[in-house]
């Protein structure tokens, strides 16, 4: 029989008035940890405070930190709770002395370390579990108290056992102090296995299972509510209360950040380079030279039904060979098509660059001059972004706009006015969550950043049938004008088709593998062709944000019907590796705007595309809006570097994963992998993640043929089989080879 450790007088809701209960979140670099932030703030009312699992001061001043919480949360991780490196000082909250004592909730990882603390043993698995939902069945008592019907994401390839035998809600003789308390024995592989465990007479819980994920029912908040119940029923019956040293201490705790950073020690721990005054100097030129022409913005507006962008250069007879066309075909996501025009007369559009090996920034301004410094991260780049927008916001400046007559008013619905587009490689993704590239990505030469501050740029509303002219630059109604009377002549020239021009191929990938995000760069030796159907991050200029992930492929064909797809799309093997990714982008999300702010309006769809169908979710946050005021508070810059690199490229944990990927991979992905977009002036942006997409080689690693990268994968789960993974992978790769499928030498 269990032991009742009551009595236990609920104490208050969890909004009631009291206190809100001050919570220290260990962080295990997990991909999922600002879910529990967030499910703590939600269930219990929780301040809660993170700290890594690796922070050498808060390991060093534990007890005295300590003394400023009312309870700690220990969460899950990758790795083994037997390796130091993966714990960290979570091994030092199960040696705390009775007098330091505090209540204690471990999720996973957190579980597995306090079971392996008390003497249990940790195995693997037969089958690990990584985004399956199962019933657990528990014991409706202590923490499950009141709980009936419990379904649980679980996401673990170890499990603890307590004791020989099989499911029991005693006591073992190995492990005398822990008390199972759930336990899941759906799946007959693995047996019945342990999901939730508390000490005997300390306040130690854990479970498992993963409280927080979009698939836990509600249930899961219900839990956090008991525990908390109990875990202040302990406090009051040791008197024990939250009480903060010193101001010193205050400050140590201050430093404490209230979401888990996406770095490796976040911010906080970010080198102390000086740098030279002259890196500092060419930075404030740099910001100099991308404002120079701010303050004024001209755009006209031409009806033109169902004119494509592809027609429209070619009408306009713009430069193909340097030109960023984002191109939306035939997806609800993709109302509208930017073509950026970088080039005007004699200057060009100035262009940003890093490289993350050597971390070398350069700059080309409008005159061709080239700036170029090495600087200490990635992080300088996002304000020179973020600054350039800000001051180049028509709407910071009264004498913006002229259209048919009418001043002062801005095309609202157009979501570019013009701003930045380009690219961020996989590998700067690495970069923002502090992974090492692959030694090969010395010798790439790739640059991992390209933006061009585009100036001059046209806007297809696909919905309304309009196309606008806009720019940024002074007096530039003559080039407006241009544009409107040969758009008005509605005169379309065809190409000449002669030799094989990359335009070409582009067409042809166009119209053979339609897609909502495709794109064509052409940007020096920038050549990219896109038939993305995947949006990676769109914010607009109010400030709501949208993920929107695609994990599970199917391939179209004759004896594919929709309701086939259906079913493949909703077995356990693909919801498991959507599931992941929803929980990773929810975290993501969360880290920015704030869990209370995130929701998922869709949770596994099927969606239809040319050649496959996917399973899609939508995460949605919402930033502070501008009236909140603050000038710190969040942006959708901010969103998009927290959540580099796409996750539904990585898997979870996305820093663990993405080391073992780079280990195996042994080369850089590149672009491939990245995200690819814009970031407008008027506050919104819009991002792919660059897949079924052809890169062009650069030019001077072969002279004699074009080379085209076409990369291509999947998630890889427990559940999947290798000739399934590998039939799929061609799927994706064939649909943007398409494009080349005239020409004779394609090797895949
Ligand atoms: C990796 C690719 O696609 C990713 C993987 C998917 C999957 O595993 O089902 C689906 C969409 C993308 O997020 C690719 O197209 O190369
Ligand atoms: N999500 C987790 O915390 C996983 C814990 C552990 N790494 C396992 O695989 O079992």
């Amino acid at each position: 029989m269990p032991i009742a450790l009551g009595p236990f007088p609920p104490l208050g809701g969890s909004h009631s008035g009291l206190p809100r209960p001050r919570i220290l979140y260990i962080d295990a670099f997990d991909s999922f940890s600002n879910n529990i932030v967030g499910l703590l703030e939600q269930s219990i009312n929780a301040v809660v405070s993170v700290a890594r699992i690796n922070d050498v001061e808060v390991s060093r001043c534990l007890l005295d930190i300590l003394r400023a919480f009312d309870a700690v949360v220990i969460g899950p991780g990758p790795g083994h709770p037997a390796k130091p490196k993966d714990v960290g000082l979570i091994n030092q909250l199960w040696q705390l002395q009775e007098a330091d004592i505090l209540p204690i909730f471990g999720v996973c990882l957190g579980f597995q370390s306090l079971c392996l603390s008390h003497g249990a043993r940790i195995e693997r698995l037969q089958r690990a579990r990584h985004g399956t939902v199962s019933k657990i069945q528990h014991i409706d008592m202590d923490i499950f108290q009141g709980i009936r019907n419990l379904h649980a994401t679980q996401y673990h390839s170890l499990y603890a056992v307590l004791g020989e035998g099989t499911t029991t809600w005693d006591s073992t003789p190995q492990c005398p102090l822990m008390l199972p308390l759930a336990w899941d024995s759906s799946d007959e592989l693995n047996g019945p296995i342990l999901m939730a465990a508390r000490h005997l007479y300390k306040p130690f819980w854990g479970v498992q299972f993963h409280p927080e994920s979009i698939c836990t029912s509600k249930e899961g908040m219900d839990m956090i509510q008991n525990w908390w119940s109990r875990a202040q029923a302990w406090s009051i019956s040791r008197q024990r209360s939250v009480t903060i040293a010193d101001p010193d201490m205050t400050a140590k705790i201050d430093r404490l950040s209230a979401v888990a950073p996406p770095g490796v020690d976040g911010m906080r721990a970010t080198r102390d380079i000086c740098l030279s005054d002259s890196i500092d100097g060419m930075i404030t030129d740099v910001k100099f030279d991308l404002v120079r022409n701010a303050g004024t913005f001209l755009w006209r507006k031409v009806p033109w039904p169902s004119i494509t962008p592809v027609m429209l250069c070619e009408n306009l007879n713009l430069d193909r060979s340097r030109i960023v066309m984002l191109d939306s075909q035939g997806h609800a996501t993709g109302r509208f098509s930017i073509i950026g025009i970088p080039t005007s007369g004699q200057t060009q559009a100035p262009e940003i660059t890093y490289r993350s090996t050597d971390k070398e920034l350069c700059y080309t301004s409008r005159r061709g001059e080239l700036l170029s410094a090495q600087v200490d991260s990635i992080s300088r780049i996002w304000p020179i972004l973020q600054d350039t927008l800000d001051r180049c916001d028509p709407r910071s400046y009264d004498r913006y706009c002229f259209t048919s007559g009418l001043k002062g008013t801005l095309p609202e619905s157009v979501p570019f006015w013009g701003g930045f587009m380009g690219y961020i490689s996989y590998e700067a993704g690495l970069e923002t969550i502090d992974v090492k590239p692959h030694e090969s990505c010395y010798n790439d030469g790739r640059q991992d950043i390209k933006f061009a501050f585009i100036e001059r740029s046209i806007v297809i509303d696909h919905r309304a049938g309009d196309v606008y002219v806009q720019s940024l630059l002074p007096d530039d109604e003559c080039w407006i004008r241009e544009m409107r009377a040969k758009i008005r002549s509605k005169r379309i020239c065809l190409p000449k088709l002669d030799a094989l021009s990359v335009w070409d191929l582009y067409q042809r990938l166009r119209l053979k593998n339609p897609a909502p995000h495709g794109a064509y760069v052409c940007l020096g030796d920038t050549v990219i062709l896109s038939s993305s159907p995947e949006r990676f991050l769109r914010w607009d200029r109010k400030g709501l944000c949208q993920l929107r992930p695609i994990k599970g492929t199917v391939k179209k064909g004759p004896d594919m019907t929709r309701d086939e797809a259906h079913k493949i799309l909703n077995s356990s093997k693909e919801r498991a590796e959507n599931l992941m990714i929803v929980d990773l982008v929810r975290h993501d999300l969360s880290g920015v705007v704030g869990a209370a702010n995130v929701r998922v309006p869709k949770c596994m769809v099927v969606e239809e595309y040319e050649t496959v169908y996917q399973l899609v979710s939508v995460i949605e946050g919402q930033l502070p809006t501008s009236e909140d005021g603050k000038s710190t508070a969040p942006k959708g810059l901010d969103v998009l570097k927290a959540s580099l690199p796409p996750g539904s490229m990585t898997g979870a944990p996305k820093k663990r994963s993405c080391e073992i990927l780079r280990d195996i991979e042994k080369r850089p992905r590149g672009i491939y992998s990245g995200v690819l977009g814009y970031m407008d002036v008027g506050g919104g942006g819009d991002f792919s993640v660059v897949i079924r997409t052809a890169i062009k080689g650069l030019d001077k690693e072969h002279d004699t043929c074009d080379v085209w990268d076409i990369g291509a994968g999947g998630a890889i789960t427990i559940q999947s089989d290798d000739k399934a993974e590998f039939l799929e992978m061609e799927t994706k790769v064939t649909s943007a080879l398409r494009a080349f499928e005239a020409e004779k030498q394609v090797d895949i």
